[in-house]
């Protein structure tokens, strides 16, 4: 169990706020960490990885890393911490990246094995993908065996199909180790495939705490399905008006009418549901 009761202020897009988080994070969990930039999600991991100091406490099981007598260094904090850019030491190949973070050569190399790296063992990480770099970095993560494991946006840089592959690399290792997880993500359909919680900070408060399909689902029961997504452009042919919608990484078409189209702005946050018809699902 992890209890965390932390205050910090911080200097805001508009003005000072406070980073005021009151949690409890059941062992084995994997949480997602949402909520638009500048939120505190960041901060959160700092200070729960010890780079920056809060007021209040942390307890991880029965072990105190912060309260109002102490904290504990980052280094006697038993973490993983997985960065956007995967933070690897250049000089050091990639078996040596991982036997730095603790000489333990048969869990490297079940990691290694784990996430198809063996191959690449011997090569340093300028000759690696993002991907590859990124696999490294989360298998030298997980080789001191944390208590929790801090990932911050850790496929971003990625495209699509390394994500999902990535995406169920982490569900393997995470189902394999059980390390109690917190992963920063914009991405509701990875936050969805991985979390089995997710909370949402806004303005360095928890806004929303639960499972991602009541958190994220925005679907109503009279709608048969909705997507959301930013309006590109509005097209007008003969005497219909086409709407061009960026859902996710894909770009969809509706046909809408004159009113609606006096309606929209380019560049606004929109919907597409359907009401009257169901929508058909086929196998690709
Ligand atoms: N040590 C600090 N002292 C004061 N303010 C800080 C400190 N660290 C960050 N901030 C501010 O706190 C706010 C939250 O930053 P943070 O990086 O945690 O947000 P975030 O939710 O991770 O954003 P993003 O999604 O863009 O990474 C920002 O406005 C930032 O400038």
């Amino acid at each position: 169990m992890i209890k965390i009761d932390i205050k910090k202020e911080l200097h805001g897009s508009t003005g000072k706020m406070t980073l005021d988080v009151d949690l409890e994070i059941k062992s084995g969990d994997f949480i997602a960490l949402a909520g638009v930039s500048g939120s505190g999600k960041t901060t959160l991991l700092r200070i729960l990885s010890g780079l920056e100091e809060a007021k209040g406490t942390l307890k991880i099981d029965n072990e105190v890393w912060l309260d109002e007598k102490f904290c504990i260094p980052p280094q006697k904090r038993k973490i993983g911490f997985v960065f956007q850019d995967y933070a690897l030491f250049p000089n050091m190949s990639v078996i040596e990246n991982l036997l730095y973070a603790k000489k333990d050569k048969e869990l490297a190399n079940k990691l290694l094995e784990m996430t198809e790296l063996k191959e690449l063992a011997k090569r340093y990480p300028s000759s690696l993908s993002g991907g590859q770099k990124q696999r490294v970095s989360l298998c030298r993560a997980l080789m001191n065996r944390p208590k929790l494991l801090l990932m911050d946006e850790p496929l971003s840089a990625l495209d699509p199909n390394m994500r999902t592959k990535l995406q169920n690399e982490i569900l393997q290792l995470h189902k394999e180790f059980e390390t109690t997880t917190i992963m920063v993500s914009h991405d509701p359909s990875e936050i969805y495939r991985l979390s089995n919680r997710v909370i949402m900070l806004s303005q360095g408060r928890v806004v929303k705490d639960g499972k991602a399909k009541d958190v994220l689902l925005k679907t109503t029961g009279s709608a048969k399905f909705s997507l959301e997504g930013e309006l590109l452009d509005i097209k007008k042919v003969d005497v219909i008006y086409i709407a061009i919608v960026a859902i996710g990484q894909q770009i969809v078409e509706v046909v809408i009418d004159n009113d609606e189209a006096k309606d929209l702005k380019i560049g606004q946050s929109v919907s597409v549901s359907t009401k009257a018809f169901a929508p058909m699902i086929k196998q690709n």
